[in-house]
């Protein structure tokens, strides 16, 4: 019956899912595009500045034919190696440290991994490379460094690789690794450290232990100091409003959100309020009054698609309507019914949702289009959305995948659906 009436030659064909499919795609070239014109240094495995390809153009006219097209077919490869790997912005020696837990000593006295352990490494626009790993940059969820120590740890949720062939067919399953490396002085912690912030990697600066066991007094002014770090700029903390639906599947979402979302979003160095709503209708109302300077980066929902049409209806309903839509809008799938999520997030699983945001909210921009803004993998989406007006009441109800008003006669369903 469903079926049928979707299919029916009245219901107005689903142009919102091309246009949000055309958006996703544009979204995800001009991040491309940004990341590029970000990194026009590129340096050699020394750390020295090489040649760019634009000036190795500009050299190679004045040369003759038979060089040029070395020199062609030189670029052709250097661009192919830096579209898979990207561009590279720093290198030199690590040695990664498999002890899970040290103190401060090694980095006082000078003990610690040996010289014979490290191996190189660089930094690209896409990954960090050492020896024969490659650690992309989008599985990187944020970096932790100790003021003053030559150590800095890299926090990952890598897709765990499967070992047997029907692989393709399944939920890839990422997992939490962090990676601790020691670089070869601390001056060289802190250029490998500003190098992950120059891409978007959130820095967790910690202050330096040593410092509080100190006296409270003497303390406050020293880790501030040093909590600072005046050298390594990074973004500050994004703020969020978390709107979580308890009673989303079946009960299990608030399990989800603490057990798996939660901590990505605290390694990333979210500042977030997270409200339960304890009715139906609860969030409509929330958003539709909520001080946006609270959650400058966007609102998550956590539930099913019933939560998100709330959000969107409050946004909607609001005076400031034009400021309202510009809000981004996160989704983490933890409903019986996400159907919304996998149309414009193109994930299933919390875990991949919450990484999805994660990595784009270094990328937010305003849109002011008279669209809805989503989190989207490559960037941020603009959304139809369609209202639908109660000539009785005149009360008007927002949604952006479909709307349906049935009833029930002679035993028979009968439905009227709206859809983009
Ligand atoms: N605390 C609450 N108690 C009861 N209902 C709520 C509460 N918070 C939100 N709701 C309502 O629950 C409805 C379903 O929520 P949601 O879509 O997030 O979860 P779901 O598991 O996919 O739900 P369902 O399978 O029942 O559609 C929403 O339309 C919302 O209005």
């Amino acid at each position: 019956m469903l079926k049928s009436v979707l299919e029916h030659p009245n219901v107005p064909s689903p142009t919102g899912f091309l246009h949000r499919y055309v958006h996703r795609m544009s979204g995800k070239h001009s991040q491309t595009e940004t990341i590029q014109q970000t990194s026009p240094v590129v340096f050699s495995e020394t750390g020295s500045k090489v040649k760019s390809s634009e000036q190795i153009d500009a050299n190679s006219t004045s040369e003759d034919p038979v060089k040029l097209k070395a020199h062609e077919h030189r670029l052709d490869i250097g661009d192919e190696k830096s579209s898979l790997l990207g561009y590279e912005v720093f290198s030199g020696k690590l040695v990664l440290d498999k002890k899970t837990k040290t103190s401060g000593d090694d980095e006082q006295t000078g003990s610690g991994p040996g010289n014979s352990d490290s191996i190189d490494a660089k930094l690209t626009t896409k990954a960090l490379i050492w020896g024969s790993h490659v650690l992309s940059l989008e599985d990187v969820i944020s970096i932790s460094y100790g003021a003053c120590f030559r150590h800095f740890t890299v926090h990952a949720y890598s897709v765990r690789r499967r070992s047997y062939g029907l692989s393709c067919f399944m939920k890839p399953q990422r997992s939490q690794k962090d990676f601790r490396f020691v670089a070869s002085s601390s001056e060289e912690a802190i250029k490998w450290v500003q190098s992950f912030a120059d891409q978007q990697c959130y820095i967790n600066c910690l202050p330096h232990p040593m410092m509080s066991s100190k006296k409270q007094t003497s303390n406050l002014v020293v880790t501030e100091a040093l909590y600072d770090l005046p050298y390594i700029k990074c973004k500050s903390p994004p703020r969020l409003l978390v709107i979580l639906n308890p009673r989303s599947g079946h009960g299990r979402s608030s399990k989800v959100f603490h057990n798996q979302v939660e901590p990505i979003f605290k390694l990333a160095g979210f500042k977030m309020e997270v409200v339960k709503t304890k009715y139906a209708g609860h969030a409509r109302e929330l958003v539709s009054t909520i001080d946006f300077s609270t959650c400058p980066e966007g609102i998550i929902c956590v539930g099913g698609d019933g939560i998100v049409n709330e959000v969107l209806n409050g946004l909607l309903i609001r005076d400031d309507q034009k400021e309202a839509i510009s809000v981004p809008i996160g989704i983490i799938p933890a409903g019986s019914d996400n159907s919304l999520v996998w149309t414009i997030l193109g994930v299933r699983d919390p875990i991949s949702a919450a990484m999805t945001i994660v990595k784009l909210i270094s990328y937010i921009i305003a849109c002011h289009a008279f669209n809805v803004t989503f989190l989207v993998q490559g960037g941020l989406t603009a959304t139809d959305v369609f209202a639908v007006e109660w000539i009785q009441t005149g009360a008007i109800h927002f949604g952006t995948t479909v709307s349906y008003f049935g009833f029930l006669s002679d035993g028979n369903l009968i439905f009227f659906a709206c859809r983009l």
